[in-house]
């Protein structure tokens, strides 16, 4: 049992069984009276032996009064002895709260609680509630948009259906937006939205729509500042709402590489408990051009080619995605460019230590600690980064910035099983030209244990930022990769003339699932958390053992406590 001073403690009935049932500030407890002297009680997160159970405060999703339970318990009173209890006991409070199921996924469960006198039910509504009233990490307005058209079409139903009738219960209002066109959301954003109204976004749709309220929130707090955006050098501020996922998508890897599963329910249910975990953001310039943003994967040659093809496949929706992938597969392109890159410091870990960022992460918490000045670049170091820059010339099949892993139902450990969520780098992955089966072979390993990187043709390095300069025959690039590019360096690939001689030899960026109109691009990562998305990443637990489970409990609140990203869920960009 939960050591902290009661708040509230009495017997009850549930389910025709007398109980205590104590609530301190963290846990709301309930076991049964008369057997617990015979038999055994555990307490956890969310535990539950035959006579025992406890769920955490902040895992509550509501409490309200049930009229109808008086009238249920009459009617299933077969009993003698239990219509004599709901004669006693006709007062009932119902707590729906967090229950974890299999895979990550999340339920939302209910207890109702018969009380004796009206005055005991509503006292107990009314302390619970007010505990609630204290976790202020919890939205109350959110802004949501819908994309009718992504993934398989379900965006709507899926809110109204499985979202919606949740954020009722937990007396979260939400202003509702189905979106009539691309960059609806986005422009939204930008220009009209009142954003003070809100505590958070959410999106209902892929990593495409999550983009989008991406680009709309960044840059109106950009604007809202006097920053430009179009600077790769630029000191973005940071958003000061957080971003929500339900997935309705296609590929949905954001949501998935957060929270463990696509499933809409679990994602709301992070959403209302108020979770948070910090996402990297990266942005990509052509030259002096500001292009996007990006959280999950930004890919040239396979995956650009895949994109490219699939959005003549839109009508087929999540499948159009296998069908270009085994046409793209089958066309097995490569593609000559010179990638350039600066590796991170020692300490960020590297993409093949086997290390999975979790909830919590120690890389991720580190980068984000001003007082560690272990993570910090010194002005040497910060000189030094010139020489640290690494070129490489080749032909590849796929060139790969993972952001984060990219795990998603297609490859559940992702692109870069190691890559972290926020600690400012992207793990660039170079597969160089090899025979069709060898591809083959490091594509099948996405999908099964084996190390996708262990092949002599891929390399993968964890790094800060990086080039592409793709080969142009009247164009080779002399330039030194550790300056910053010089603007005439890019112009002549914008002329007309170059680009349509050239265009067959090049591939396009996939940018988070958008395509990119410039192959040539830097990409640059930030050092703050520039947007907070509402997906969490608890389901991490879950695959730990109770001591690290206890361990990285514990580091959630020191995260969510006094941090200025302090806000309801998953990532930060
Ligand atoms: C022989 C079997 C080979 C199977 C290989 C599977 C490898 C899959 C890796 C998937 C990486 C996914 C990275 C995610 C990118 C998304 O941001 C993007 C847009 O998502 P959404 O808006 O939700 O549609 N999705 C893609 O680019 C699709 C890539 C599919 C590649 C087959
Ligand atoms: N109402 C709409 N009609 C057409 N396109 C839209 C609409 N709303 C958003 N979009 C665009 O749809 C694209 C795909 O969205 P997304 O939700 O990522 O689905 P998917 O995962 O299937 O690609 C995005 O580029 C987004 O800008
Ligand atoms: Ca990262």
């Amino acid at each position: 049992m939960d050591k902290q001073p009661r708040l509230l403690s009495s017997k009850l009935f549930q389910k025709h069984r007398q109980v205590e049932v104590v609530l301190s500030r963290s846990v709301l407890y309930w076991k049964e009276i008369e057997k617990s002297r015979k038999r055994s009680s555990c307490t956890s997160r969310e535990s539950e032996t035959a006579h025992s159970h406890a769920v955490q405060v902040c895992e509550i999703v509501a409490v309200h009064k049930s009229e109808e339970d008086d009238q249920g318990d009459t009617k299933r009173g077969r009993l003698k002895k239990a219509k004599q209890q709901s004669q006693l006991y006709p007062h009932t409070f119902t707590v729906s709260y967090v229950r974890r199921t299999r895979q990550h996924q999340w339920r939302c469960s209910d207890v109702s609680f018969h009380c004796a006198s009206q005055a005991l039910c509503q006292q107990w509504i009314q302390v619970i509630n007010e505990q609630l009233s204290l976790l202020t990490n919890r939205p109350k307005r959110l802004l949501v948009y819908i994309n009718p058209y992504g993934g398989k079409q379900q965006g709507k139903r899926i809110y109204e259906q499985k979202v919606a009738p949740l954020f009722r219960r937990a007396c979260i209002s939400a202003d509702v937006i189905v979106t009539e066109c691309a960059n609806h959301a986005r422009d939204h954003l930008k220009t009209e939205a009142n954003l003070d109204k809100y505590d958070g976004v959410v999106c209902v749709g892929g990593d495409g729509m999550f983009s989008e309220i991406v680009h709309g929130l960044v840059t109106r707090t950009q604007t809202d500042h006097g920053v430009d955006q179009s600077r790769a050098d630029a000191e973005l501020v940071p958003c000061s709402l957080r971003i929500g996922i339900i997935p309705a998508g296609s590929t949905d890897c954001i949501c998935f590489g957060t929270v463990g599963t696509n499933d809409p329910v679990t994602s709301a249910l992070h959403i209302i408990v108020g979770d948070s975990q910090p996402m990297d953001v990266c942005s990509v310039h052509h030259g002096d051009v500001f292009l996007r943003y990006s959280v999950s994967l930004l890919g040239y040659g396979f995956y650009g080619d895949v994109l490219t093809d699939s959005e003549r496949k839109r009508w087929l929706g999540p499948a159009r995605y296998d069908l270009s992938g085994v046409k793209t597969f089958l066309s097995h392109n490569y593609y000559e460019g010179t990638v350039s890159y600066l590796p991170t410091a020692d300490g960020l870990g590297n993409p093949r230590d086997k290390v999975q960022c979790r909830s919590g992460c120690h890389i991720c918490q580190h980068k984000h600690s001003s007082k560690d000045k272990q993570w910090e670049m010194s002005e040497e170091e910060e000189k030094s980064d010139k020489d640290r820059w690494s070129t490489i010339h080749g032909k590849f099949i796929a060139i790969n910035a993972a952001s984060m892993s990219c795990a998603c139902p297609r490859s559940p450990k992702g692109l870069s099983p190691s890559a972290h969520l926020a600690d400012g780098t992207t793990d660039l992955i170079l597969v160089r030209k090899c025979s069709r089966l060898d591809f083959f072979r490091h594509l099948l390993r996405h999908t099964n244990k084996d190390d996708q990187f262990d092949h002599s043709f891929v390399e993968v390095h964890r790094v800060r930022t990086f080039r592409f300069q793709p080969f142009q025959k009247q164009l080779v690039s002399r330039e030194d990769p550790s300056e910053p590019p010089k603007k005439k360096g890019f112009s002549p690939m914008c002329s007309g003339q170059t680009t349509c001689n050239y265009s067959k030899a090049h591939s396009s960026w996939s940018c988070d699932g958008e395509i990119l109109k410039h192959a040539a691009i830097q990409v640059s990562g930030y050092d703050v958390n520039m947007v907070k998305i509402e997906i969490p990443d608890k389901h991490h637990l879950t695959r730990s053992n109770h001591k690290e489970k206890l361990a990285v409990s514990s580091n959630i609140s020191q995260l969510l406590a006094g941090n200025s990203y302090s806000c309801y869920s998953g990532t930060t960009l």
